[in-house]
């Protein structure tokens, strides 16, 4: 569904990665698993068609983004979800944050609708966002202001702020860095809910129980390369490149 094919991307002078192929399918968990620096970030950018490869294509159905019409990638880019590093709320509701993405899909007219019937106390946040809110077990947080919530239940509401408009791909960037356990279980817990609702997900994360926790492939960036790519179970039990193995092991330090 969405894929990078061969994709060279650096910044000035200095090159991050040389000839990246990765794809996500609907209903999959793909992790990018590598050191701090390699460029998992910017490969989810790339991915997220935020930037444009030096080199190589992003395709998105078949269709090569960088080569599209500038609607034609904003309609695609409309069906990606990414969840940064930070949670990035503003300052008014819970609902109001995980809506978010939800609005700025909607139509003028849709958008009008809405807010009129929130104003008049007959709408209580559209089902999908309240759907969300409950996969992160944030409901009863729906009325409280976003800047009172801990870093582990914000996380949580820019995850349900993804999902609340049903993207078809999921990015999620190092999505539970900063998380206790509790926190790190619910997202983790959402992320195989997504994948049932046959979202492709990708998640970066240096975090290698992770990666083999959720995901159903990884793909290995070390090197400026993916060095390798494979169901979770064979790169973590015989992986085919001796890097990966000592990688996984943490005899390989960057
Ligand atoms: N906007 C930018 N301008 C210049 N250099 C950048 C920019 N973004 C990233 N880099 C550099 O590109 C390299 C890859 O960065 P990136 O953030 O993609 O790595 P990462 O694997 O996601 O790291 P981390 O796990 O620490 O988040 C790093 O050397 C970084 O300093």
């Amino acid at each position: 569904m969405l894929e990078a094919n061969e994709v060279h991307h650096g910044y000035d002078d200095e090159t991050v990665f040389e000839g990246v192929s990765l794809s996500v399918d609907p209903g999959e968990v793909v992790a990018i698993i590598g050191p701090s620096g390699v460029g998992k970030s910017t490969l989810l950018r790339l991915l997220a068609v935020f930037d444009a490869p030096d080199r190589g294509t992003i395709a998105f159905d078949g269709t090569p983004m960088w080569d599209a019409t500038e609607q034609e990638r904003l309609e695609h880019r409309r069906r990606i979800g990414m969840v940064f590093q930070e949670a990035s709320l503003f300052d008014a509701s819970v609902r109001r944050n995980a809506g978010y993405g939800v609005r700025v899909r909607q139509s003028w007219t849709e958008r009008v609708r809405h807010e009129v019937a929130s104003l008049v106390g007959k709408e209580n946040g559209t089902t999908d966002v309240l759907e969300a809110l409950e996969t992160v077990g944030l409901t009863e947080k729906v009325d409280q202001d976003a800047s009172s919530l801990s870093g582990g239940e914000a996380q949580r509401v820019a995850f349900a702020r993804a999902l609340a408009y049903e993207p078809d791909v999921l990015l999620l960037d190092e999505p539970t860095s900063d998380l206790d356990p509790r926190n790190t279980a619910v997202i983790e817990d959402a992320v195989r809910q997504a994948r049932n609702r046959g979202i492709g997900v990708t998640i970066a994360t240096h975090d290698m129980h992770q990666a083999e926790r959720v995901a159903d492939r990884v793909a290995v960036l070390l090197e400026n390369d993916i060095i390798e790519v494979g169901d979770t179970e064979t790169v973590f039990e015989s992986p085919r490149d001796d890097r990966t193995r000592k990688f996984i092991d943490g005899d390989l330090i960057y």
